[in-house]
């Protein structure tokens, strides 16, 4: 019965990771009393013969009171079940228990050594597209839940706590975690960081510049439209770099050998292979993709690799009054935890957030009645952009060679793959913003 209604609840929801695949079986795992009218379920989900593990805070009630009747999961006997997370009074016993570095019923809630955690700020959920769930404490932290589990600890903590402890520039400081075994591995359940603010998105502040480019009539190059974003771009750049340099400080670092480069090749075509599986229209554009990551082939460097972000864009970083801070340093997510920690060149990161100039640049236009009019304002927006960060990123140490052109592309190309497979999932109507990477182009 509460399995029915959590797999019909869970199809739902923005951070359910098997969207558009039929749910075969949701079952069970564990359910555990954490306090009186809160429990934490960990649930398989069988899609397609493959399973995946994810975590519910479950709230339970004889009666809903209104502000919790959109979190409604069902009603089992006498008592309503719903997604506690919007529950404040509830989720102060997160906070509680990381303060007190409780363990309790197997989760073992935890602070950062030295800092005392101020247990008084009530919860919001905030309202981010994501694929975690967040809660936002006072104007004090932010706790992100991570929902899909995955056996070990996150990368994120891992890399935020190597990083604070160096004190490193452009991150936000990590202040708890909550953590669990699962299969016998200490898993990470949460994380509670400093919640920056004021502080915007660095998404949202690049849109807010293209709106004002294609505002700007008559129409002015995009160097000379109220919001240009180039000189933030470069400061972002700047931060990548530096942040880029704590990673090599605070893990091992090492090299890809010449041999070994084909197999970076190869681990491209895999994932294109998957994703044409996955989303025909990718098929038309498989040539040219396939050309780009035959030049990588034929390098004739070895690459240097180190930790890196992994799922780099500008909805990752946000822009204090001072600085770029730089968030979530997880890795893709879907992606296997190994290959989320595997050491990678930087140059992949560079490539998402080049990705992510494209992106703002053609958000608007989907769906715009003008769209083939604005397209050459997006290009050079995304053009003008795209360069300050690399100028940025050169300035701040990062080292990009001519030579790494090819390997730049095929990141780039491989990201937009990854791109297209998410927005089939979770944005359709978004497609065309990364199909349109395969174009063929100037730069
Ligand atoms: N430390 C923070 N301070 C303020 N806002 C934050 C902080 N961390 C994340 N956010 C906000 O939450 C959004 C999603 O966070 P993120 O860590 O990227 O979650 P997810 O991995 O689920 O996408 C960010 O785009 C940002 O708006
Ligand atoms: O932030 P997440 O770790 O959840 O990352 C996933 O979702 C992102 C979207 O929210 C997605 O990013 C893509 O869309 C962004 C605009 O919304 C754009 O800035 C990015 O360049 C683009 O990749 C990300 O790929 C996905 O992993």
């Amino acid at each position: 019965m509460l399995d029915e209604l959590l797999a019909a609840w869970i199809s739902r929801q923005r951070w359910f990771g098997g969207k558009g695949r039929p749910i075969d079986e949701l079952s069970i795992d564990s359910d555990v009393e954490l306090t009186p009218g809160l429990r934490h379920l960990i649930v398989a989900v069988w899609q397609e013969g493959s399973r995946d593990r994810y975590q519910i805070l479950l709230g339970e009630r004889d009666d809903l009171p209104d502000r919790l009747a959109h979190a409604l999961i069902g009603t089992v006997g006498d008592r309503k079940l719903y997604d506690a997370v919007h529950d404040s009074e509830r989720m102060s016993w997160l906070l509680d228990g990381m303060a007190r570095d409780e363990t309790r019923s197997g989760l073992r809630m935890r602070h950062v050594p030295g800092v005392t955690i101020d247990t008084a700020p009530r919860s919001l959920v905030l309202g981010a597209e994501q694929s975690n769930t967040s809660l936002v404490y006072g104007d004090a932290y932010i706790c992100k839940l991570f929902r899909r589990l995955i056996p070990g600890v996150n990368p994120e903590l891992e890399i935020i706590t190597a990083l604070a402890a160096r004190d490193a520039p452009h991150i936000a400081q990590p202040y708890g975690w909550i953590e669990t075994d699962l299969d016998g591995t200490g898993t990470t359940l949460a994380i509670m960081q400093e919640f920056l603010t004021p502080a915007n998105d660095g998404w949202d502040l690049a849109l807010a510049s293209v709106r004002d480019l294609y505002a700007c009539l008559p129409q002015v190059p995009a160097g000379e439209a109220g919001g240009d974003f180039a000189a933030e771009a470069l400061r972002l750049g700047n931060a990548t770099a530096r942040v880029h340099h704590e990673l090599a400080a605070a893990f091992p670092t090492s090299v890809i050998e010449i041999h070994e480069v084909k197999r970076m090749a190869e681990g491209f075509r895999r994932r294109l292979g998957r994703a044409v599986a996955e989303v025909p229209e990718l098929r038309q554009h498989v040539s040219a993709i396939e050309h780009a990551y035959h030049q990588v082939e034929l390098l004739t460097n070895e690459v240097p690799v180190q930790r890196v972000h992994g799922d780099y864009h500008l909805g990752q970083v946000m822009r204090t009054p001072t600085d770029w801070i730089i968030l979530d340093f997880e890795g893709e997510p879907g992606q296997p935890l190994a290959e989320r920690r595997a050491l990678s060149s930087p140059l992949r990161d560079v490539a998402g957030m080049l990705r992510s100039f494209d992106y703002a640049a053609r958000h608007l236009l989907a769906g715009h009645p003008e769209a083939d009019g604005l397209e050459p304002r997006a290009q050079e927006w995304a053009d003008r952009n795209r360069a300050a960060f690399l100028d940025g990123y050169t300035e701040g140490g990062g080292v990009i060679t001519p030579a790494d052109a090819a390997l730049l592309r095929a990141f780039e190309l491989s990201k937009a793959v990854y791109e297209v497979v998410y927005e089939a999932r979770n944005r359709p109507s978004w497609i065309s913003i990364p199909l349109a990477a395969f174009r063929p182009r100037a730069t």
